[in-house]
């Protein structure tokens, strides 16, 4: 208990003197009795745990030994990515800004504190290389609407979906309706994806078959559209499927820029020319509580 204290302690006094955006606490840790002025995140519990790996049945006693020692090593590198995504996604949502932020991670035996730059963080990163192509303010509402997408998913059920953003002639001229456009005949007010209102029904519509296709400027043309690609040549995670190879293929083709979200996993993507240019994989909203100054 001592100990848990005092890295918590430490950590809060390293981020107040690094003026730190905020704190984020990735595991089981309690915050009693002290102070800070900085806003504290809980992340939530990833899913997968060690105890998974404590009850596996590998017979040979050396292995077993090796294989918990290498998920302890992956567990705590989760854990840390997990502080990442969380300061990522905060940021997204307009609760943090490009500074840094302050990590504990606790994992069933060991407790660490982690410095986290978010302006470089992969997600910040992506968005940048996407700014000469599609506005900024759209990027950040697709991706929002993606991590939400990925995190909660529709009545129940985990879902998976595609945006292809940009180049909408050429997008529009290697694809085709696989079911009535929803979109068509309304006015572009209604089809706006930085307008809040709208999102409601674009999640309804991402349990769709096939993609969204959305302007630079942010107006969806379609849903439900089929993508007629060649995914010849593309250099591309093996184990990905048909949504995920053509919304990467089609980026190859078009100047466009694709985001995914997997049906399997909640995780979101981003491609563009042909390449994955970020792999986030989404987390529910972590829990933020302020502290006594
Ligand atoms: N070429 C395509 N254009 C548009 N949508 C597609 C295309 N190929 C597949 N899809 C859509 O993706 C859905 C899932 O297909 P598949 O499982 O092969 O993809 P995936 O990349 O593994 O995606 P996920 O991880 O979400 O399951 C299909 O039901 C279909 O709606």
């Amino acid at each position: 208990m001592v100990i848990k204290k005092t890295i918590v302690k430490t950590a809060l006094d390293l981020a107040e003197k690094l003026e730190a955006e905020a704190i984020i606490v990735s595991g089981d840790i309690e915050i009693k009795d002290l102070t800070t002025s900085l806003p504290v995140y809980f992340a939530h519990r990833r899913p997968k745990s060690i105890i998974d790996y404590l009850v596996s049945t590998s017979s040979e006693q050396q292995e077993r030994g090796k294989e918990i020692a290498d998920k302890i090593t992956q567990e705590v590198a989760g854990n840390t990515k997990n502080v990442e995504n969380v300061a990522a996604i905060e940021h997204l949502l307009g609760e943090l800004e490009r500074g840094v932020v302050v990590g504990i991670v606790e994992t069933r035996d060991s407790s660490s504190i982690i410095v986290h730059d978010l302006s470089e963080s992969p997600l910040i990163k992506a968005m940048r290389e996407c700014e000469e192509r599609v506005s900024p303010e759209v990027m950040r509402a697709v991706l929002t609407i993606a991590f939400d997408i990925a995190a909660t998913g529709r009545e129940g059920s985990q879902i998976g979906t595609a945006f292809i953003i940009g180049d909408v002639d050429e997008v529009m001229s290697r694809s085709h309706q696989m079911i009535l456009n929803p979109y068509a005949g309304h006015s572009k007010p209604n089809r706006d994806i930085l307008n809040k209102q709208n999102w409601e029904s674009i999640k309804e519509f991402s349990q769709l078959d096939g993609v969204f296709v959305v302007s630079e400027d942010g107006v969806i043309e379609a849903a439900g559209k089929y993508l007629d690609v060649d995914a010849k040549d593309l250099v591309i995670n093996k184990g990905l499927g048909g949504r995920h190879v053509s919304a990467a293929a089609i980026t190859r083709d078009t100047v466009a820029i694709a985001i995914t979200v997997s049906e399997s996993g909640g995780i979101v993507r981003v491609y563009k020319d042909g390449k994955e240019t970020l792999c986030i994989e989404s987390t529910k909203r972590a829990f933020k509580q302020m502290l006594p100054e």
